[in-house]
């Protein structure tokens, strides 16, 4: 395949070598179990090679399995990946493949809320010591490192409030300590942010968002390096972490418009990002776009676009006011989850109890959008219409 295409074309071509697809575009979905063999040598060649995308048992996948991870690579640059039920599961896969007990984990203070769950829950049952940093602590994380430390991990931006990382300040301190370094960049999809030329080490996604776009598959993926990927794979197929191949084929579907969906996310999200700017009831916008977000020149230098997922704080507002604002939306839904193809709303009064290692630095109420494909006129005028319940 021509090595130097653009990224647009590389997303029609990933994970679709003729090994995959046969005779057809897309790779057919091959749901298996037992993978059957006719001669010894062959079931020898298997077992050699199981870990390397030969079909020998299903666990280990499929050639739709084997398509998906092979596309994954292509489009994050990682050496290996491995799929999960959903990005939760990526998220505690990558870690545990990692951490021991004695362990000490650096994570992020702007985690996703069931990310530092699992922190507070799991991994200090199994003796794995967990310390918060700041977000935008950069190469300063180095006065944080203990001799046990041997993960640090990293989400950037926040996926609800928006702080961005210095990637590659972190990555060459944890290189330089021999820090094992987990980016979770379900934000940025596999195309608008390459995590491995950034200097990290395993890259997760929830693949449930942007890649499948249609808010109707859980999927997770995690993605390494030459030298991490060996030891991901096998914790990975230890913990008997799989997905399913039907999964995996719609995802591999949703790689092929992923592109063009999030042109016009971003498109959309700015316009309106940019109107609540104006409107007098909003303390801040939090879009690491937007000149006035104070990551935007890391955005700039370390992503290559922004997507429909973004903050903004109100100056005040009562729980009662919330929910006039957000209850008889005409588009925007209240829903867990983002990245599909509809506008989503859900609103918090609580950031300060998700931190421990920053202080927030608003009191208003946050309100989260995931701006949809919908007509952006249809999308202001609902934020419109809702401002007037809120006033
Ligand atoms: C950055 C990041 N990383 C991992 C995951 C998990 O993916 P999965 O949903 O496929 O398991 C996600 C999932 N995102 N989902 C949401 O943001 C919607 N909210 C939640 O799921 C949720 C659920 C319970 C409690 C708190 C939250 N929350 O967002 O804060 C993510 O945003």
């Amino acid at each position: 395949m021509e090595q130097n295409m653009k990224r647009d074309t590389q997303l029609i071509h990933a994970g679709r070598a003729k090994q995959y697809t046969g005779k057809v575009v897309n790779p057919p979905v091959v749901r298996g179990s037992t993978i059957v063999f006719d001669t010894f040598a062959e079931l020898k060649h298997a077992t050699l090679n199981r870990g390397n995308r030969v079909p020998f048992y299903g666990r280990r996948g499929t050639d739709t399995h084997f398509a998906l991870q092979q596309a994954i690579c292509e489009l994050e640059g990682g050496a290996g990946c491995a799929l999960y039920p959903c990005g939760a599961a990526a998220v505690s896969g990558a870690l545990l493949a990692f951490l021991k007990s004695g362990d000490h984990l650096l994570m992020v203070d702007s985690a996703y809320e069931p990310t530092r769950a699992l922190c507070e829950k799991l991994l200090a049952g199994l003796g794995i010591e967990t310390t918060y940093y700041d977000p935008q602590v950069g190469a300063a994380i180095v006065g944080l490192i203990k001799p046990n430390t041997k993960v640090i991990f990293l989400e950037s931006p926040g996926s609800l409030t928006f702080e961005m990382q210095d990637i590659p300040a972190i990555t060459a301190v944890a290189r330089q300590h021999g820090i094992v370094t987990i980016l979770d960049n379900t934000w940025a999809s596999p195309i608008l942010c390459q995590p491995f030329a950034l200097g990290v080490d395993v890259s997760v996604q929830s693949a449930t968002k942007y890649i499948v776009g249609h808010s109707d598959v859980m999927l997770g993926t995690a993605s390494a390096n030459e030298k991490h990927w060996p030891q991901l794979r096998e914790y990975s197929y230890l913990m008997g972490y799989c997905a399913s191949a039907d999964d995996a084929y719609t995802a591999l579907r949703g790689l092929r418009t992923l592109s063009v969906r999030l042109k016009q996310h971003q498109q959309s999200a700015l316009t309106v990002a940019n109107w609540l700017q104006q409107r007098p009831e909003v303390e801040t916008v939090l879009h690491p776009a937007l000149p006035s977000h104070p990551g935007q020149a890391i955005f700039q230098r370390d992503f290559s676009g922004s997507n429909g997922l973004f903050s903004f704080v109100l100056k005040q507002g009562s729980q009662q006011q919330v929910e006039a604002f957000i209850e008889g939306m005409a588009h925007f839904k209240m829903g867990f989850s983002w990245g599909g193809f509809e506008s989503l709303i859900t609103a918090t009064m609580k950031v300060q109890q998700l931190r421990t290692a920053t202080t927030w630095p608003y009191s208003g109420p946050l309100i989260r959008l995931h701006i949809g494909l919908e007509d952006v006129d249809d999308l202001i005028a609902d934020l419109t219409a809702a401002f007037a319940r809120f006033n």
